[in-house]
């Protein structure tokens, strides 16, 4: 699969797919994507020097020269940070690479619509090594061979051009449409729940479960996959696990989770103990690039294998709040949730009862709204300094 050409195809049909008479009234856009999704370009010939990393591969060949540079427990230190990508193609690349440039997938997405290489985001930065609370790539990272593949960080939502000429013009976009920087997915769910008061936190049930608590303590354990994203003066703590809907569409559809999810009782407690993965490797709240999947034994009864997968899914999260709870992050009071397993209302009622904690579906549950919420603050940050 060329990943890199189909978000490239994509992007262009999304310009596309706005109606033409919204097309001029869009004042900024900014992009999320999925977080430690990396990719390595030539500057001079813009082209990628290799194919794309994505987000839940693991590189452990690079993590023990990562481990004996970084900090301990530093959220670089697991073999699916995008320093770990850097370092293993940096060693298995044969060819200069002085010109070379690594971007995040919502980097280079954003590149393609402003034309300046070379801008990150202050989210997606953070499993490159970048430190938020100093707000500078930490001095252990800057001084290795690479470090000037490093792209330069802003605050999410700011603004970093206008729409290049020649994309505009095509599409029909204004002279003025600005290009602000953007975020990862989770972080941009995170946003479009509007969760704002410490002790609130957001599960993104996509094709992965990541979770996130607004919390004024920073915590870090990489060795639970544990890690605290700045949200401007707070700190978004949580993981990611490989679990959630990926396992979920491999084995149902849609149609098949709604019409079987109707006939769950919630508030019985399934006896199936799974753990659901697509593939060999956890990465929250266990780091185990090794660990199996667990599906079996599959009961008769369609219903009854689904529950057990839901409150085996359910049993993830519980051990992930538990988790930041006990590494010293503000508790958890409230469970909002987006992503496409959020309106499964009988999911919401079995987390309730494992989670011990009022779950609710988000009001806006697309991670795209997120990122538009950035966009509308770098236009108008960008009006108010005009
Ligand atoms: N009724 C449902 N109950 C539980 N999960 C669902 C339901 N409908 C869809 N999903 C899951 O939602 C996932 C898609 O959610 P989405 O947020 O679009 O994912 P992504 O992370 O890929 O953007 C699918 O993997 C699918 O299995
Ligand atoms: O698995 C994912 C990709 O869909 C998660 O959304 C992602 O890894 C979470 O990362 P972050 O906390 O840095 O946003």
């Amino acid at each position: 699969m060329d990943w890199i050409q189909s978000w490239k195809d994509t992007l262009f049909l999304l310009l596309d797919d706005v109606p033409v008479s919204l097309r001029e009234v869009v004042a900024s856009i900014a992009i999320d994507g999925t977080s430690a999704t990396t990719i390595i370009i030539d500057s001079r010939s813009e082209e990628p020097l290799s194919r794309a990393f994505l987000y839940n591969e693991s590189c452990p060949d690079a993590l023990p020269l990562v481990k004996s540079i970084a900090p301990a427990k530093h959220t670089v230190c697991s073999g699916s940070s995008t320093l770990c990508k850097l370092v293993s193609w940096w060693n298995s690349y044969p060819s200069s690479k002085e010109s070379a440039v690594l971007l995040h997938q919502a980097d280079w997405l954003l590149w393609l619509l402003h034309g300046k290489l070379g801008v990150s985001d202050y989210n997606n930065a953070l499993k490159v090594g970048y430190d938020p609370e100093m707000d500078s790539y930490p001095p252990w990272l800057l001084s290795q061979p690479y470090s000037h593949l490093l792209p330069s960080v802003q605050d999410p939502g700011t603004k970093i051009g206008y729409m290049k000429e020649d994309i505009r013009t095509q599409f029909g976009y204004p002279k003025d449409c600005l290009i602000c920087t953007g975020t990862t997915d989770s972080i941009a769910a995170f946003l479009a729940a509007r969760a704002t008061q410490p002790g609130k936190a957001v599960t993104s049930l996509g094709s992965t479960l990541a979770i996130k608590l607004l919390s004024s303590r920073r915590v870090e354990d990489a060795r639970f996959g544990v890690y605290s994203h700045r949200l401007d003066d707070k700190w978004l703590v949580g993981g990611a696990s490989n679990t959630g809907g990926a396992v979920l569409r491999h084995l149902f559809t849609d149609e098949q989770l709604e019409k079987l999810s109707e006939q769950i009782n919630p508030f019985e407690t399934s006896p199936l103990d799974y753990y659901p993965l697509q593939a060999v490797g956890e990465r929250f709240p266990v780091a185990d690039p090794k660990m199996e999947p667990r599906l079996h034994p599959r009961p008769e009864s369609d219903v009854e294998y689904l529950h057990g997968i839901l409150e085996s899914i359910a049993r993830i999260e519980a051990k992930g709040y538990k988790l930041l709870k006990d590494l010293g992050a503000t508790p958890v009071e409230e469970v909002i949730t987006s992503g496409g397993g959020s309106k499964n209302q009988k999911w919401i009622k079995i987390r309730e009862r494992v989670l011990g904690l009022p779950v609710c579906k988000a009001d806006q549950t697309e991670a795209a709204y997120g990122a538009a919420l950035l966009a509308m603050k770098g236009a108008c940050e960008n009006a108010t300094s005009d």
